[in-house]
């Protein structure tokens, strides 16, 4: 790959008025003359507080290596130091090739700015897969690119033909059965792989993205691809190729977004192991999405019954195979490491909280008995501690950092005229690990989402916590998610204890917000 777009293009990718709008959505109204007054009575842009852009290089300097102090895998240390520095609101301007953020770090604005959000909502991520999927793969995607990194029309058209069959609770209730099965098979090789000691090996972390691509190829595939038997367990096989390619794909992400963005303007090293990653994956799903579909089709047309799987409710509602093929791509791109690394992370927790484990055990063990017993739907509904569980460690370290929406209009924000085109960024980690929103912030307290108290149902701000965001761009993969993750917590849970005699592990973006090193834990076997 060449130069691409040649030098106008290039021009204006940098040089274009940041306040210019480069958001797709195509309905944007004036924002401005609905609040009249209110855009007028506020503060203008140039006032927001943040780090001053040097002249030329910006800001973009900071994320150098040596010189700059804003290291992206750190980035949720820069994140805290600048609401310490200059508060709730934060600007920073001046990123070359990019509009400016807004970080924001108050619970009400997020709230305000999603309430408000369009009919296209744009959620500022991933101009390079954008690329990928609408310039470098066209001939794949056409117009057809899914919904990651999709914004505008191409966005909402595909969101509307999945979004009923993938949000439905009782689609996902059709999969509790399969969901278990991979649940129980994650079970049996956690106890084989143990060494003496009880311990699992350094890459236990490998095997959980494994649990996890097997319970997502059971919903986007209809099918078993095996991740956890031992004889597909190599490097050589599909399944450990995809696992590689989505690491790769985020690992490199944030360097290409973040960093400056040479890959506009030639083939680097980083952009040609990002665009292998997604050749593999799309390749990959591709094979594994044709084979399904003649299983499906071998059976004459699909017709849609409550038992029907998500594949065929998405090809009922569109016969081109391509929905349900770039629907799964989609699925493998957020929704491997999204969901094992809230399991690593959860696992981590309780390991360090055996009083709250302990808890946990005895809940489990009310709802299933026996080793043997079946957990099902209303078996998950009765885990309500679980579920605080897992909300208790999304809150103090939410997978995804920070979420965002690009203002699709000009829009008072925190008191500050906010011009359209600035990419508002909702620092969640910060928020909801702030005493003001959740008392005691630092405690892993699951007990504090059981309670009912007055402010809102479950006692805190709805918006300081959210880590599967809100919205018409809301996760569309959540109540999957959900269900895979109670599943295999309640598993080990009732299987072991888990123990970790290591010293404590921080966090890091790597490239989801993990705990950084190896999960070593100790699996003791439950009577
Ligand atoms: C713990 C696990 C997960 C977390 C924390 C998570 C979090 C998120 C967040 C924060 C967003 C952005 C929402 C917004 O902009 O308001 C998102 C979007 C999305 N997620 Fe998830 N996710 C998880 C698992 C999954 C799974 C398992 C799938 C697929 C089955 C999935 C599919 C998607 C898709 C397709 C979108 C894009 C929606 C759109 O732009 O219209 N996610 N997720």
């Amino acid at each position: 790959m060449g130069i691409r777009g040649g030098l106008t293009c290039w021009r204006r990718a940098f040089f274009q008025p940041l306040t210019t709008s480069r958001c797709e959505s195509s309905v944007v109204t004036t924002f401005q003359d609905d609040v009249g007054t209110e855009w007028d009575r506020a503060r203008p842009y140039s006032e927001v507080p943040g780090p001053k852009p040097l002249p030329l290089v910006g800001n973009t300097w900071r994320f150098l290596p040596f010189v700059g102090n804003f290291s992206i895998e750190e980035i949720d240390r820069v994140s805290r130091d600048l609401y310490r520095q200059y508060g709730r609101v934060v600007k920073l301007a001046g990123l070359m090739g990019r509009p400016d953020m807004l970080f924001l770090y108050d619970a009400d604005e997020i709230e305000r700015v999603f309430r408000n959000e369009d009919l296209m909502p744009h959620r500022p991520s991933m101009p390079s897969l954008n690329y990928y999927k609408h310039v470098h793969r066209k001939d794949f995607f056409g117009d057809n690119g899914g919904v990651i990194a999709v914004h505008g029309e191409n966005w909402y058209n595909f969101r509307t033909r999945v979004q009923q069959a993938m949000l439905q609770p009782r689609t996902a209730k059709l999969y509790t059965k399969p969901i278990e099965e991979t649940a129980v098979a994650f079970v049996k090789r956690a106890k084989k792989l143990r060494d003496s000691n009880l311990e699992v090996p350094e890459d236990f972390l490998n095997e959980i993205h494994k649990w996890s691509l097997e319970s997502i190829a059971r919903v986007a595939l209809d099918m078993r691809l095996g991740c956890l038997d031992e004889q597909v367990s190599c490097s050589t096989s599909d399944t450990q190729k995809l696992i590689d390619a989505v690491i790769t794909f985020f690992s490199n992400v944030g360097i290409l977004e973040l960093k400056f963005p040479f890959w506009r303007i030639f083939s680097t090293p980083t952009w040609k192991k990002y665009i292998a990653a997604l050749d593999t994956i799309t390749d990959i799903s591709m094979k594994h999405i044709s084979t399904a579909l003649q299983r499906l089709h071998s059976g004459g047309p699909v017709l849609v019954d409550n038992d029907s799987s998500l594949l065929q409710r998405v090809l009922a509602t569109d016969s081109d195979p391509k929905t349900a093929c770039i629907l799964a791509i989609d699925m493998f791109l957020v929704g491997i490491d999204t969901t094992s690394t809230a399991v690593a992370s959860i696992l981590y927790q309780l390991s360090q909280h055996p009083e709250k484990q302990e808890i946990l055990y005895d809940e489990i063990r009310n709802v299933l008995p026996s080793h043997n017993s079946s957990l099902t739907a209303q078996g998950l509904e009765k885990l309500v501690y679980l579920k605080a569980c897992i909300k208790e460690t999304l809150r103090m370290y939410p997978v995804v950092i920070g979420n965002g929406r690009c203002m699709t209009r000009d829009t008072v924000v925190a008191g500050y005229q906010i011009p359209k085109g600035v990419q508002a960024v909702f620092q969640h980690h910060v928020i909801s690990n702030l005493d003001h929103y959740f008392p005691q912030p630092d405690e892993f307290l699951p007990e504090r989402w059981l309670k009912i108290c007055s402010k809102s149902r479950q006692g805190h701000h709805p918006f300081a916590s959210l880590p599967f965001g809100y919205g018409r761009r809301m996760c569309l993969g959540r109540r999957f998610a959900d269900l895979e993750i109670q599943m295999v917590i309640a598993k080990m849970i009732q299987t072991f204890r888990i123990e970790y005699h290591y010293e404590k592990l921080q966090y890091r973006i790597h490239p989801m917000y993990t705990p950084d090193g190896p999960l070593r834990f100790k699996l003791v076997e439950r009577p």
